[in-house]
């Protein structure tokens, strides 16, 4: 089972070029990307400290693309406000990152923004059937979290599927995003098995020209 909705590519930042992030934030909307992804690391949740609302703040002026800003950080609660004054469009928080998931999404929603459930390669799809009214995007890890450049698994695909069944059967609008290894040869599987959001780092950022990178993966 298909998405219908049309595929959209969004570029991981953490790829990029941490010295020049406003000119690679601009420089990524030029090239066609749909989103601009942002990884959100805490040295606690993940083994890896990326970067926080001051810099998703700053980079706000220098793009139009929707901010979709995933959180690998544990607690989430009393950060939400700040990513979301900071000009996240999309919030999306790991299922795994405390006990009160259904408090969070409700808190998210409240800030006018929406909202996002990553699952890591661990996590069962199951995990997601008490809040599946509450999200507008659900993410698949391809890749345990914490790090871009790394393999894609290939074990994730049935999850995949299973989540874009239970989408499906909800009739709401929910993205369902892959995270993690993708690139030319591993697109055509996750859209295959239902995804209809390519979030990719190194496949776009890693490569010289970022237009044809994104071309790429749209057509692949
Ligand atoms: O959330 C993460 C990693 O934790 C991702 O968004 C990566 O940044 C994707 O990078 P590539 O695997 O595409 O290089
Ligand atoms: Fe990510």
């Amino acid at each position: 089972m298909t998405s219908t909705a049309p595929h959209l590519i969004a570029p991981s930042l953490l790829a990029a070029d941490f010295a020049r992030l406003g000119e690679e934030v601009a420089a990524i909307e030029s090239a066609g990307a749909d989103w601009l992804h942002l990884d959100v690391m805490d040295g606690h949740f993940v083994p890896n400290i990326s970067f926080g609302p001051a810099v998703v703040q700053a980079l706000r002026p220098h793009s139009r693309l929707p901010f979709d800003v995933h959180l690998m950080i544990e607690p989430v609660d009393p950060y939400l406000e700040a990513f979301a004054k900071a000009g996240a469009d999309h919030i999306t928080i790991h299922a795994e990152a405390g006990p009160h998931l259904h408090r969070s999404l409700q808190a998210i929603r409240a800030l006018g923004v929406k909202a996002g459930v990553s699952l890591c390669p661990a996590t069962p799809p199951e995990a997601l059937s008490q809040v599946l009214d509450m999200v507008d995007l659900i993410l698949v890890m391809s890749v345990n979290p914490g790090f871009g450049g790394q393999k894609f698994l290939h074990g994730q695909v049935g999850k995949i599927r299973t989540l874009r069944e239970m989408i499906n059967k909800t009739g709401r609008q929910i993205r369902l995003a892959v995270d993690g290894g993708i690139d030319t040869e591993t697109a055509p599987v996750a859209v295959a098995a239902g995804a209809d959001v390519l979030i990719a780092g190194s496949a776009v950022y890693g490569r010289d020209d970022y237009a044809a990178a994104i071309r790429a993966l749209r057509s692949a």
